[in-house]
């Protein structure tokens, strides 16, 4: 048994189209796959030894080296492809059902609901990219007072204020009574999604204040049963708001991939309960995926790796370290939003190093494979989904 499992989900870190992407317009996707070709090779020494370059060729990625971790990649079980729908499915919860979506914006009477119980006339009402309607809109939000409201491919109700417009205290009181009360029945989307920003006309920028309120998992996750049992379960980053603040016994908020692998390593250094600490690193998807920015992403997995040797080398003997993804972003596509892909994993322990030969967990056929690891480890009852990977890593 390990003591303590890490789990860093590399947001929007797809690793190729699955079967059926191409129904969701994503048979070409492949985020990693792409980005590695875009940029002449992608250079991440760690995850290479790791074997992420087992899992498929990946430019810049060697494969010849004997892999020191498990590898695999996991389909999505889920019908969706966003933030929400991979997590919980992480957590051994697969949504069937999907989430409302709004490609041509709420319907008026949503948008009522919402004037009604936030007192507030609203701007914009369409699917749009965050810092496009910041751009186009900003300026009039800051003489109207009104708060800028959109939506994406997925099911989001983002509501955008400058923060001296809009104090965030304020904002987050519109966003908890649009959770609690405008966005309810046939309208509960996934998240409602406090975007508050600064900066003058031509130079917004987005703060790291953002809040996401999420619906709450029908069915209890890994996390909710960790906590129940006792183990400690901690979240980093944006871990508290996608699983709506449940199963959790501690939250860390961060304000960067940088900053979250800090926190990480630092309690990797600390002499913690037994249990399950799970990071999210949600810049891959905001600022680079979202964002089609192939070079930004590139860089940013590279520090990522960086950081990762550093958090590798600090672990104890009785730590688990799994690494994977919650769905892709693959930014050398037209379109800005999430695509459908398997995910990788990586599963470390030091006494992996040792073994003679790789540790090839193959393609699982849901991302639950990981709760139930979970699970398996800390002698949970198996959840629903997921078949656990634990005696691969122990044989
Ligand atoms: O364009 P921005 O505001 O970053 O929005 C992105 O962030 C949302 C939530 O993750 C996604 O639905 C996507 O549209
Ligand atoms: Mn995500
Ligand atoms: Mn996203």
């Amino acid at each position: 048994m390990f003591k303590r499992i890490f789990v860093i989900v590399l947001d929007s870190v797809g690793i190729g189209a699955m079967p059926d992407s191409g129904q969701y317009g994503d048979a070409k996707a492949d985020t990693l796959g792409h980005i590695a070709e875009h940029v002449g090779g992608l250079n991440l020494p760690v995850m290479a030894s790791m074997g992420l370059g087992f899992i498929r060729p990946i430019a810049g990625i060697p494969a010849d080296c004997r892999p020191i971790a498990a590898f695999g990649k996991m389909s999505e079980l889920s019908k969706g492809k966003d933030t929400t729908s991979g997590h919980w499915e992480l957590a051994g919860c697969p949504l069937f059902t999907s989430f409302p979506v709004y490609p041509n914006g709420f319907p008026p009477e949503l948008i009522d609901k919402f004037k009604l119980y936030t007192g507030l006339d609203i701007l914009g009402n369409k699917a749009a990219s965050g810092t496009e309607i910041i751009a186009e809109l900003g300026e009039e939000h800051i003489r109207t007072g009104r708060p800028i409201v959109y939506t994406s491919a997925d099911s989001v109700f983002q509501i955008a204020a400058h923060e001296e417009i809009i104090s965030l205290e304020k904002l987050y009181e519109i966003c908890k009574i649009t959770r609690e009360r405008v966005c309810v029945g046939d309208h509960a989307v996934g998240r409602i999604i406090a975007r508050p920003f600064i900066g003058k006309p031509g130079n917004f920028v987005r703060t790291a204040n953002r809040h996401d309120y999420s619906l709450e998992p029908q069915s209890p996750t890994v996390l909710d049963i960790l906590k129940q049992e006792g183990l400690a379960v901690v979240g980093i980053g944006k871990i508290a708001d996608i699983y709506a603040n449940r199963g959790l016994t501690q939250s860390y908020p961060t304000k960067s991939n940088r900053h979250g692998m800090e926190i990480l390593t630092d309690l990797v250094n600390k002499e913690l309960p037994n249990g399950l600490i799970m990071i999210n690193l949600v810049e891959f998807d905001s600022l680079y995926g979202h964002r089609n920015d192939t070079h930004g992403y590139a860089l940013a997995l590279e520090e990522f790796d960086k950081a990762l040797g550093n958090l590798q080398s600090k672990l104890a003997a009785d730590d688990l370290l799994i690494i994977t993804a919650d769905h892709g972003c693959d930014p050398t596509l037209p379109g800005t939003d999430h695509t459908r892909e398997y995910v990788p994993v990586l599963a470390y322990h030091h006494g992996l190093k040792h073994k003679n030969q790789p540790v090839n967990i193959g393609i699982r056929s849901t991302f639950a494979d990981v709760g139930a690891t979970i699970a398996a480890n800390f002698s949970l009852s198996p959840l629903a989904y997921g078949q656990s990977f634990l005696n691969d890593l122990l044989r």
